[in-house]
Order: structure tokens, then C-alpha cells, then sequence
């Protein structure tokens, strides 16, 4: 899945929140968008996906064809057709919960929404039962009555239900408890190994952030302000030295 951004500007008011000028992800990558309170990190991905309309510019969505080596198909723009639904997953916050249905029937009828029946949804669930850790199938629990924890995974793993190749989570780790962020990173980074998906998430958790991402890009006053090529790991001084309070 290929994502090209093209001069994409939001204003709020008077203040531009957004300024891209042109940021491009390629196939299986994993980004991780890092930047202060207010720099404009869920700004660009409700704009991603179409749930704010921009004031200028293009988002171009490239996803895989079939078979891998024919390349990518032509570029969709997902404020001018709804085909990238189909190939996205994303998790921004629990408005994107239907908090009146057990877990269970939320993912069965994401399944459904993706052309997944109940056995194939239950088996795919079962990928995630270390995540879950006992605490969200098989309670009869309705999800507004589980922990913030507990609705973030229920949030998270509907992204990867229908194996989307491009999945956006935007402060994935929140609420997490520390094991489950730990498995979180694994999970993440297995699926984007055994799909070859393109991953983009924000937090203000550096370590997992560096941990995971093949890339990282700093975002500041909705302007990405350096671009970071993470494969060795090897960001941790720039991003320290910028996030310094000394
Ligand atoms: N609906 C809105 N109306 C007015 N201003 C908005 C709206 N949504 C976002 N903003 C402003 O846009 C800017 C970017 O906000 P955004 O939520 O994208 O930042 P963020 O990087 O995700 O921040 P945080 O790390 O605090 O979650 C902020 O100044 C915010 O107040």
C-alpha cells in the first residue's frame, strides 16, 4: 500500500494545523508520527480517513495488487471514492466503538461489514486471545462497561480483523497496561511481517514508537519537520535531543 500526500493544509480559524507539503509511505512500511500536544497528529489521520475535509491538497492511497509483484493498483482518493475502505483499519479513539454491543458482536459485525462470517471472525479472534488476556470475550460485558484498556483492544484488534494492508492507530499504547503494550508492539510488528502492510501510528511513547517503526516522522505545528529513517534503530539522540526539556 503505497500513500502519497500532496500539499494537504487544514485550517482551524485562523491557525493552519496541517501543512504538508508532500510526505510519501511506501509498501510495508511502519511510520510512527511523533509530536507535541497540538501538533496535528489526529488532524492528519481524520483527514486520511475522510473524516475532515481539507483545505487544500491530494491524499493518494496505491494499494497492492494481488500478486505483490505486479506492482501497486491506481491511486485512490479517499475523499472522492469509498474504495479504501476495503483496505484500511483504523483506530482513533472509542467513538469508533458501538458501545451498546458485547465485544463479541462488534467484531462480527465488523466481520460482517467486511464479508467475514462468524466462524472465520471467531477463528481470527483467536490470534488475539493472549492481547485480550481473558478480560474481553466471554464476559457479557456490554463494551461502554469495559476499562479503557480493555475498548482500546477491542478497537484495535477490529482494525486487523479483515487484514487491511494499511492500518492506522492513533495512540495505539494508551490505556494499555504494560504487558499489553509489550504484546501490542509484537502483534503489530508480526502482522505487518506476515502481511506486508503499511502501518501508521502516533504516540508520545518514544520507546515503543522507536522500537516498532521503519521510519518516524516529527510533526510540529502541523508541519513534518524531519522524516527519520528508523531501520537500525538509530533515531533515539534526534528525537531525545528535540523532545529535551533542558
Ligand atoms: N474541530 C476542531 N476545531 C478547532 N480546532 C481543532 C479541531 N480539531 C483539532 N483542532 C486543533 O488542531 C490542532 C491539532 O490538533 P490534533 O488533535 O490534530 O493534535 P495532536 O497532535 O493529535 O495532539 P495530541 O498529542 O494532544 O493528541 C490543535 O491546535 C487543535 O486544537
Amino acid at each position: 500500500m503505497l500513500l502519497e500526500i500532496s500539499n494537504l493544509t487544514k485550517v482551524f480559524g485562523d491557525k493552519t494545523v496541517l501543512d504538508i507539503h508532500s510526505f510519501n509511505i511506501g509498501n510495508g512500511e511502519i511510520v510512527g508520527l511523533v509530536g507535541n500536544n497540538g501538533a496535528g497528529k489526529t488532524t492528519l489521520f481524520r483527514s486520511l480517513l475522510d473524516l475532515i475535509k481539507c483545505d487544500s491538497g491530494e491524499i493518494a492511497m496505491c494499494p497492492q495488487t494481488e500478486n505483490e509483484h505486479e506492482g501497486n493498483e491506481p491511486a485512490i482518493n479517499p475523499a472522492q471514492s469509498e474504495e479504501w475502505k476495503k483496505f484500511t483499519g483504523a483506530y482513533i479513539d472509542d467513538g469508533f466503538l458501538i458501545d451498546f454491543l458485547t465485544p463479541e458482536e462488534y467484531f462480527h459485525f465488523i466481520g460482517k461489514v467486511n464479508g467475514i462470517s462468524k466462524e472465520e471472525t471467531d477463528s481470527r479472534l483467536e490470534e488475539f486471545s493472549q492481547f485480550m488476556g481473558g478480560e474481553i470475550l466471554g464476559q457479557k460485558k456490554l463494551i461502554r462497561n469495559l476499562s479503557a484498556g480493555n475498548k482500546q483492544k477491542v478497537g484495535i484488534i477490529s482494525t486487523m480483523l479483515h487484514r487491511p494492508q494499511l492500518i492506522i492507530l492513533d495512540e495505539p499504547f494508551n490505556f494499555l497496561d504494560p504487558s499489553s503494550q509489550n504484546y501490542l508492539k509484537k502483534l503489530l510488528v508480526r502482522y505487518n511481517e506476515e502481511t506486508g502492510a503499511t502501518i501508521i501510528i502516533s504516540s508520545h511513547n518514544l520507546a515503543h514508537t522507536e522500537d516498532i517503526s521503519t521510519r518516524i516522522a516529527l510533526l510540529e505545528h502541523g508541519v513534518i519537520i524531519k522524516d527519520l529513517d528508523n531501520r537500525n534503530r538509530a533515531v533515539n539522540k534526534e528525537l531525545e535531543s528535540y523532545f529535551s526539556i533542558d
